[in-house]
């Protein structure tokens, strides 16, 4: 199977140039084999590069007339008259000024065709994969477990995979439920590899959600049909007792006491290997409940980590935990590779590690730092009215930029060179004679990396692996034993990183809550590529704010850590020469985004000055003086070429129209409020000092998997065949049907493998529902009406931004 870019109807032939990927020795037998890129040379992507220069030049055009025609108006007038023409003609500017620098970048857009089975099991390098979780309350660990389970089910070598898990909560409640993943792991993954299925996050396999695949009979490439449906039930049994299991434990002595070991702010490190690594040769199993005895059933290992925190000790929020992964890993597996998922974000293409890693391996992929996954969601609402999918940023941005160096990081479903994030030189970039550091005794990077000898040794290995690029030869030594855990332990110490350079020239990069833009760009400076990577079906898909208070919260942390990016050394302006001029001004377009609400409330705010005020030198303004003609014409042009620019980047990146107009709406509503609030608090921050907080965004998830009016029976219906519906084969669980969608118009109806009762949605388990608890995953059968949902968050948004209207109003009226 080979995994393409999300269907587009366009066809593409010119291959990227051979300059911009240098033929690599070590690779060269791969070449091609793995990774095809192609530019796009459409009619559409030609036209709409013209249209972006033709608009270019009305710009040059209108503001020659428009600034020409102010300054004989504003020669002789007062104070006033000039504030009134200057304020406008400089937001103009400075709209022109985002839009160009919005569109520049996209003018060279490249997809990449990823051939995930081309690379032969042996080949594969290992991989270490980070989950990162920091409030059992906001991100329910039933999530998080269903997350950890859909990586140990990926289409993976066990032997060559580890799960990390960073728990900043430091709750048992967050470690017990990762145990019994780990537990649920030995049925669950087996059933995977035993029938294929797909996506392996056994919520989204089983749930009726929108994305749930199901196999067709005709696909199924098992012994027999009727054996999945039967395992298929058992397993979907067990899954709803390590549900249960779950929220007992919430709601049980562990919730009672939740933070055994301290409080979410103060608690002692621990790393913990919950499942040590398998052997390197396949393990036939035995199980009472399903037949093994032709399936692999080992489990790549789990480990458990919290890092120490203490009171007046700043913790880094993600990034710090990012970081004390980063060394944990490197003294346990110390893989080459490491993947990042936030606690919701599951492995919902089961071939999404192999493509990672086709990147990586690919002819000039070993100067590829990461590999950017587009973010997807579930339980967004059919109309997403906060625009949570953000496709004109994933499908044309960051396809643009692949074009040029490689897109941005941007958090979660990315995957890293462990060398990169050691501050290596790319291969590109090297000193002739070797790595800039190669000579480099370990013991004199302790001020760069830290005191600790085994970890030193193990970047000295990485280091040298990624030189040598034999990933199937010599891989890294892993040890899970009390020595190799004792020091893991220590490495994530508070104190671990004072006087080092983590968070400044190795690891995640501190001083900014969006630290996934300041290290992606920290390692584009070095002159590292990154590579995007579109795949079908989704890589990885998440869970997004689900209310408006939410979004606007999560808008606001983006623009504010963009704007601390902005003020801080890792400016784009002053990146060298390794940074490509358009991947610059997307940089910069990134970090001063938020700036534009000043800009967007004074240009609005400014011509009702005259209504309100009604002062003798603004009702010299002609309120009643009809606009030019050649006004009206400039702005004519401007719209209609902004509209065509629109319509062929839709035609080009193949979202619709409608994702377009959303984004646009959306940001209208950010750029009104929550971005406004980021200028605030970054200036208090540059003023006073002031820290920004990192609210995390809530992962309870809608009760509508599929958004919309989505019924969920799945207790019902197993409950009901607990109660004895066990011998009905084909009836029970297997029997329901998946309302898709719910949209209406989009909504399909999904049969499960077994067909039979078509009736499953009206089945209700007997008896009270459970009382709702935030954590649990809803009553039994729940309608929910998103714009219901969506007013009651809009009056808590009001409460929430209006502050910057007021004080706007009030200096308006009385300043
Ligand atoms: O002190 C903290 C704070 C957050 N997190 C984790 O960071 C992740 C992201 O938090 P979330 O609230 O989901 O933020 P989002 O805005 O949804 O995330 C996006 O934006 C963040 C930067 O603002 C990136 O870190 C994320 O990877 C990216 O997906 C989650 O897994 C958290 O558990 C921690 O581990 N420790
Ligand atoms: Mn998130």
């Amino acid at each position: 199977m080979s995994m393409t870019y999300i269907s587009k109807k366009h066809d593409y032939a010119a291959t990227l140039d051979e300059k911009e990927q240098p033929k690599d020795q070590k690779s060269a037998s791969v070449e091609s084999l793995l990774v095809r890129t192609t530019k796009l040379t459409t009619v559409t992507i030609k036209l709409y590069r013209i249209m972006v220069f033709v608009r270019m030049a009305i710009f040059v055009l209108f503001f020659k007339w428009r600034i020409s025609t102010a300054l004989a108006m504003i020669s002789d007038g007062a104070t006033t008259v000039r504030a009134m023409w200057t304020m406008p003609i400089a937001g103009e500017l400075w709209f022109a000024l985002m839009w160009v620098l919005d569109q520049l970048p996209k003018m060279q857009p490249v997809r990449r065709t990823v051939f995930a089975t081309a690379l032969e099991e042996p080949l594969l390098p290992t991989m270490d994969v980070f989950v990162t979780t920091a409030d059992p309350e906001k991100e329910p660990p039933l999530v998080t477990v269903n997350t950890i389970l859909s990586i140990l089910a990926a289409d993976y070598p066990p032997d060559k995979l580890t799960c990390y898990v960073s728990d900043d909560g430091g709750a048992l409640l967050t470690r017990e439920a990762v145990a019994h993943a780990a537990r649920f792991a030995r049925l669950w993954v087996p059933f995977c590899r035993k029938h294929g299925v797909e996506p392996r996050n056994p919520e989204a396999y089983f749930c009726p959600g929108v994305k749930a695949r199901v196999v067709s009979r005709a696909a199924y490439m098992g012994r027999s049909w009727p054996e999945l449906a039967r395992d298929r039930r058992r397993v979907r049994r067990e899954y709803e007792e390590l549900r249960l299991r779950i929220d007992a434990l919430h709601a049980g002595d562990v919730r009672r006491q939740p933070w055994s070991r301290g409080t979410p702010e103060y608690h002692a490190g621990v790393v913990e290997v919950l499942v040590g690594p398998p052997g390197s040769t396949p393990e036939l199993g035995v199980s009472d409940l399903l037949d093994l005895t032709s399936v692999d059933v080992r489990v790549p290992a789990v480990v458990y980590m919290c890092r120490e925190k203490r009171h007046g000790r700043v913790h880094h929020r993600k990034a710090g935990a990012m970081n004390a992964l980063l060394r944990t890993s490197a003294v346990l597996s110390n893989a080459p590779f490491i993947l990042n998922l936030d606690c919701d974000h599951y492995v919902s293409n089961s071939q999404a590690l192999r493509a990672g890693v086709c990147l990586m391996l690919d002819r000039g992929g070993s100067n590829v730092a990461f590999v950017q996954f587009p973010q997807r969601f579930d339980g967004v609402d059919p109309a997403d009215r906060y625009a949570n999918h953000n496709r004109v940023f994933f499908d044309c941005t960051e396809l643009g930029l692949d074009g040029l160096q490689g897109p941005i990081y941007v958090g979660t479903g990315c995957m890293f060179r462990r060398a990169a994030l050691y501050n290596a030189d790319p291969p590109l970039w090297r000193p002739h004679g070797g790595d800039r550091d190669a000579g480099k005794d370990v013991a004199t990077e302790a001020d760069k990396f830290g005191i600790s000898t085994p970890f030193l040794v193990s970047v000295r290995a990485a280091l040298n692996l990624n030189r040598s690029e034999q990933w199937n030869t010599t891989s890294p030594p892993r040890s899970f034993d009390g020595a190799a855990v004792g020091e893991a332990t220590a490495l994530v110490s508070c104190g671990y990183e004072d006087r080092t350079a983590w968070g400044r020239d190795i690891g995640w990069i501190y001083g900014t809550v969006t630290e996934d833009v300041a290290t992606g760009f920290c390692m584009h400076r070095r002159g590292w590529r990154s590579a995007y990577c579109a795949t079908a079906p989704d890589a990885f898909r998440g869970t997004a704010p689900i209310n408006l208070t939410d979004r606007l919260h999560q808008v606001l942390r983006w623009a504010a850590g963009s704007l601390e990016i902005f003020f801080s050394r890792n400016n784009a302006l002053l990146a060298g020469a390794r940074l490509h001029p358009l991947q610059r001004l997307a940089y910069l377009n990134t970090t001063v985004y938020p700036f534009t609400s000043i800009f967007l409330l004074l240009y609005c705010l400014l011509p009702a000055i005259p209504l309100v005020t009604r002062s003798a030198s603004t009702s010299a303004f002609s309120v009643n003086t009809p606009p030019s003609a050649t006004y009206i014409g400039f702005v004519a042009a401007l719209m209609l070429t902004l509209a065509m620019v629109a319509a062929l980047e839709v035609r080009w990146s193949g979202i619709t129209l409608g994702e377009w107009w959303r984004n646009e709406q959306f940001w209208m509503v950010s750029a009104t409020s929550a971005y406004a609030a980021a200028v605030v608090q970054v200036a208090l921050k540059v003023a006073a000092g002031k820290e920004i907080a990192f609210k995390l965004t809530s992962k309870q998830r809608a009760p509508s998997a599929g958004g919309g009016v989505v019924k969920r029976q799945v207790r019902g219906a197993v409950r009901r065949e607990m109660d004895g519906a066990d011998g009905s084969d084909g009836g029970g669980a297997d029997g329901e049907r998946g309302v898709h969608g719910s949209s209406g118009t989009r909504g399909t109806v999904e049969e499960r493998p077994r067909g039979g009762a078509r009736d499953g949605v009206q089945r209700v388990g007997g008896g009270a529902s459970p009382p709702v608890r935030p954590w649990s995953h809803g009553p039994l059968e729940q309608d929910v009406e998103p714009p219901a949902l969506a007013r009651r968050s809009v009056h808590s948004s009001i409460t929430m931004f209006c502050p910057p209207f007021a004080y706007a109003l009030i200096w308006l009226l009385f300043g």
